[in-house]
Formats: C-alpha cells, structure tokens, sequence
C-alpha cells in the first residue's frame, strides 16, 4: 500500500474517527459523506495538520506521524485558492521550487510544462487577481503539482464555483492526475463529482467507513441502506415483510413471468427529460420512483430479482 490510515483513532469534542484505509500508488480515492462525518479530519491527519489519537499514517512506507506537514511532501488544495496574491501566475507555481533553491532556469521549464497541461499556456505573467475562479484553482493546482509531490490532497476544490465550470474542472482533475501519475485523495460531499473522478469511493458516515469500493460497485452493489440511499436515486419498499432495494431504471415496463416482483399502478409524477423520463408509480402499497427511456404509463411494471438487495 503506498497510503495508509492505520488503525486511525481521533477523539474530538463530540466527535470520534476510526479509519483504516490504504491507497495504491497512482489511484485516485475519494471520501465522501455527509457534513460533519469526518472528510476534513481524515485528509488534515494525511497533511500532518492533526495528530491522531491512536494508530499511524504512513506514506510510500514510511510512517509520518512525528514528521512535520512541511517536511511530508504532499500538495494541498484547497477550495479557496490560497494563492500567493502579490506574486504573478509563474512565481505562484514555481513557489515551493524556489524555496528548495532550485535552479531558475530548470523552475521556468517546468513551469511551462505544468501552464501547458493545465490549458494555461502564456499565462506566465498574469496577476492573480485578474484571473477566474477556474484559472485560479488550475494555479493553485500547478503550485501545489511543481513540487513533484508523493501525495495530493484536494479538498473540495471545486466547492466554490458555478456548476458548468465545475463539470468541466472535475475532467480536466482527473486527466492531470492521470497524466501525472500522481496519488491523490480527493474530498468532496458531492456525490457525482465523487463517481465521475475516482477509482474508488471511500464513504464515511459519522466516523466510520461505511463502504470503500469502485463508483460501479458503490451504486450497484451497497452495502447497506444508508450507501444505497446516499448514491444516487432508489426505492425502499417492504413488500410482505421484505425489505426491498432497487435504483429506480431496474423498474420496467410490462408484467413479467418469472424471476421479478410484478407492480400494477398509475403514473401520478412524470417528467420528460429529452433522453428519458423520470416518474412515480403509485401501486396500492407505495410510491416507486422510474426512470425510463420511452414516456411513461399507467399499468404493469416488474423489477427482476437480480436487480433488487435486500437489506
Ligand atoms: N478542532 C476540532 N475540535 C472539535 N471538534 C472538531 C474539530 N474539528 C472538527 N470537529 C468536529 O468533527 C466532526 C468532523 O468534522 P470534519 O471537518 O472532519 O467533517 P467533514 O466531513 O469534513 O464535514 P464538511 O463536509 O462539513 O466539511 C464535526 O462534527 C466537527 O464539528
């Protein structure tokens, strides 16, 4: 493992964090949970910024609890930028290189290495103030990727910009740090930024790990209700003292023979969303959530058994 929560015990005011958890070299986890379950806790344990109670954090094998955030060698960003405001784009990135006395000509190229994968080509000379929110974190995101870090941490790093650009930031993310090679754990209670930019997921709720596994595994295959029901869209229903669980696109059109649970009911919510529809199905028992690609109708549905946990 070349990341690892060993063991990791911290006891805050009302607060307690158990984790373990490990990272291979080059992957890309996230953790993700609600608010208050613990994200920040375990990634300023990773920074060296907090001290765990019990167990150890280790890094590329060497245990890092008695060493220094400045000595660790990790990159952090942060969602407000906490850029070098005086300083230009270039100085910015090539901060940390400087501070290690390297060579001015070896910080220019590979600054303008760093501007160039980043999409910031010429911005050499630019003032920080000047630029967007999304230039702004692709600098803070250069600086903290110059200093050829072992570990990147990001947290929430695209909290603090509009929804389009945060779309569009969460590819660019993952293909730098795919281009990079570069571990990294990423914070976020976004769900959707989680299963578009990990390889896997680690989902924390109150302290504990509540599952840590593939998006596809996450939403397919949860380990229990409250995974289920923080991924995506689902149905919970008790159907003769069964606890049933299934996403919304396993309900389908039409009554079926065998293997599946047969619905009769009526459309009483539905929208058309272009590509697919979503609605609710009103059986004599409950309310089921649809997704469809053809317009929804009232009548028979059935969801196969495959397709349905039971929890
Ligand atoms: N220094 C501290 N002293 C006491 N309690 C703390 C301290 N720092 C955090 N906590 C508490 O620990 C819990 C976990 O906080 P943490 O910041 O790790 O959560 P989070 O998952 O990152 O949440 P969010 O998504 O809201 O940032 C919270 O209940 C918080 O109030």
């Amino acid at each position: 493992m070349f990341v690892e929560w060993k063991d990791i015990e911290v006891n805050l005011d009302s607060f307690n964090l158990k984790l373990d958890l490990s990272i291979n070299k080059g992957e890309l986890v996230t953790l993700l949970g609600p608010s208050g379950c613990g994200k920040t806790t375990a990634l300023r344990i990773a920074a060296g910024f907090l001290q765990p109670d019990k167990g150890d954090f280790i890094l590329d094998g060497i245990n890092m609890n008695k060493i220094p955030p400045n000595k660790r060698n990790i990159g952090i960003v942060f969602q407000n930028y906490a850029l070098f405001p005086h300083l230009n784009v270039e100085d910015n990135i090539g901060y940390g290189l400087k501070a290690r006395n390297i060579k001015k000509s070896i910080i220019k190229d590979e600054v303008n290495f760093i501007l160039d994968s980043l999409h910031l080509k010429d911005y050499n000379k630019r003032v920080i103030s000047q630029l967007s929110g999304g230039e702004k974190q692709r600098v803070a995101l250069g600086r903290s990727l110059a200093i050829k870090p072992r570990l990147l941490l990001l947290d929430e790093p695209l909290s603090a910009l509009d929804a389009d650009l945060r779309k569009r930031l969460r590819y660019e993310i993952k293909s730098i740090q795919e281009e990079f090679k570069i571990t990294t754990l990423y914070v976020t209670h976004d769900q959707e930024e989680a299963l578009t930019v990990s390889n896997r997921i680690a989902l924390l709720k109150n302290g504990r790990l509540q599952q840590f596994s593939t998006p596809t595994q996450l939403y397919t295959k949860p380990k229990n209700l409250f995974v289920g029901k923080f991924i995506g869209e689902s149905n919970y229903i008790i159907l003769e003292n069964r606890k049933l669980f299934f996403r919304p696109e396993s309900v389908k059109l039409g009554k079926s023979q065998e293997n599946s649970i047969n619905f009769k009911g009526e459309i009483v919510k539905s929208e058309y969303l272009g590509h697919f529809s979503r609605g609710v199905l009103k059986t004599k028992d409950n309310l089921i959530n649809v997704i469809s690609y053809n317009h929804l109708h009232s009548g028979e549905y059935h969801v196969d058994y495959k397709d349905i946990i039971e929890f």
